[in-house]
C-alpha cells in the first residue's frame, strides 16, 4: 500500500486525485498540504512543517498539482524527509525546472506536463509525423479552462519539444497584424474559456492536404489517475529522474 501526500490537495487537480484515490487498494492519500489547513474528502490538509508532516503520516510519495512556486520548497521537503516526488504542475522556468533536476540527485522524481496516456501515445504520433512529412507546414493549438494560469500548456511546450527534436522550427505565439510566414515557424495558440478540459492539436499541412493530430481530455480523474499510477510505480525506486512514459510501458 503505497501512502501519498497530494500538494496543492484543495484545488481543481488536488480534489480529483483524492476522489480518485478512494476508489484504489494499492494507494492511500493520508495527508494533503495548501495554503489553508482543513480537510478535503475526510483528508486532512495542513499548512505548514509539510517535512514533519511527511514524517508523522509516513509518506511514501507526494503527488503535486500546485504552483512552481509551492513545487520548489516541496521538493525540499520531499530531500529532508526522503520522500519521492511527482509533479503535475506546469509553468516552470529554466531555473525552476533545474533545480528539480538537482532534487532527483536525493530523491525519485517523475515530473510529466500531461498525465494522461493518450498523451503519451500522440507524444509518440508526432515524432513520427513530423519525421515522415518534413516540409509540411506545422500549427499547435491549445484550449483549458478560464482558471488556467500558464500559457502556452505544459502539454503545449512538451509537444513543440518534441517537434523540435525532429525539425528547427521557430515557434510563433499568435500572429497579428501583418504576419506571412517566414522560414520554417511554428504557430502556438493559447485559448482559454469555460471549463474545457484539456485540448491539444498538431496539424500538419502540404500537398494539398491536412493531417491533425489531436486529444481531448473528458475528465480531470484521466489526469488523476495517471498521476497516482506514477506515484504507485515510484514508491520505493532510487533516487533519479523517471518518466511516465516509463509508467505507461510498464
Ligand atoms: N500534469 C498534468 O497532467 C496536469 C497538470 N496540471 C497542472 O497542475 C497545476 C494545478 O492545476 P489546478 O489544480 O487546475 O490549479 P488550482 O489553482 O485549482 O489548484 C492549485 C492549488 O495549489 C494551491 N497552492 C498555491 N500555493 C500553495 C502552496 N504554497 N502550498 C500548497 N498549496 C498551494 C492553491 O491554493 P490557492 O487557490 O489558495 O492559491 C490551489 O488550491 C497547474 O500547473 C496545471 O497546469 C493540471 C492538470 C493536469
Ligand atoms: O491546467 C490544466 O488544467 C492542465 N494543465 C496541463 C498542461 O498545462 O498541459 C495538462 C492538462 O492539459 C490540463
Amino acid at each position: 500500500m503505497t501512502r501519498i501526500a497530494v500538494n496543492g490537495a484543495a484545488g481543481r487537480m488536488g480534489q480529483t486525485v483524492i476522489e480518485t484515490a478512494a476508489d484504489r487498494d494499492d494507494l492511500e492519500v493520508v495527508v494533503g498540504f495548501d495554503v489553508e489547513a482543513g480537510e478535503v474528502d475526510g483528508v486532512p490538509v495542513v499548512a505548514e512543517d509539510v517535512a514533519g508532516a511527511l514524517a508523522e503520516h509516513g509518506v511514501d510519495v507526494v503527488v503535486d498539482f500546485s504552483i512552481p512556486e509551492s513545487t520548489l520548497p516541496l521538493a525540499e521537503a520531499c530531500v529532508e524527509a526522503g520522500v519521492g516526488l511527482v509533479v503535475g504542475t506546469t509553468g516552470f522556468s529554466d531555473d525552476g525546472l533545474a533545480d528539480l533536476d538537482v532534487v532527483s540527485e536525493s530523491v525519485p522524481l517523475l515530473k510529466a506536463t500531461n498525465f494522461s496516456r493518450g498523451i503519451q501515445v500522440l507524444q509518440r504520433t508526432v515524432r513520427e509525423a513530423v519525421r515522415a512529412l518534413d516540409d509540411y507546414d506545422l500549427e499547435l493549438m491549445e484550449s483549458h479552462h478560464n482558471g488556467k494560469v500558464d500559457a502556452p500548456s505544459g502539454t503545449a511546450k512538451t509537444l513543440l519539444e518534441v517537434v523540435q527534436e525532429e525539425r528547427d522550427v521557430e515557434p510563433v505565439y499568435g500572429r497579428e497584424g501583418h504576419a506571412p510566414r517566414e522560414g520554417d515557424e511554428i504557430g502556438v495558440f493559447a485559448r482559454r474559456a469555460g471549463d474545457i478540459r484539456g485540448e491539444h492539436e498538431l496539424i500538419l499541412a502540404g500537398n494539398d492536404e491536412v493531417l491533425s493530430l489531436s486529444h481531448h481530455a473528458e475528465d480531470r480523474a484521466v489526469f488523476a489517475a495517471g498521476a497516482l499510477d506514477a506515484a504507485a510505480w515510484l514508491s520505493g525506486r532510487e533516487a533519479g529522474r523517471y518518466e511516465f512514459g516509463a509508467v505507461v510501458d510498464a
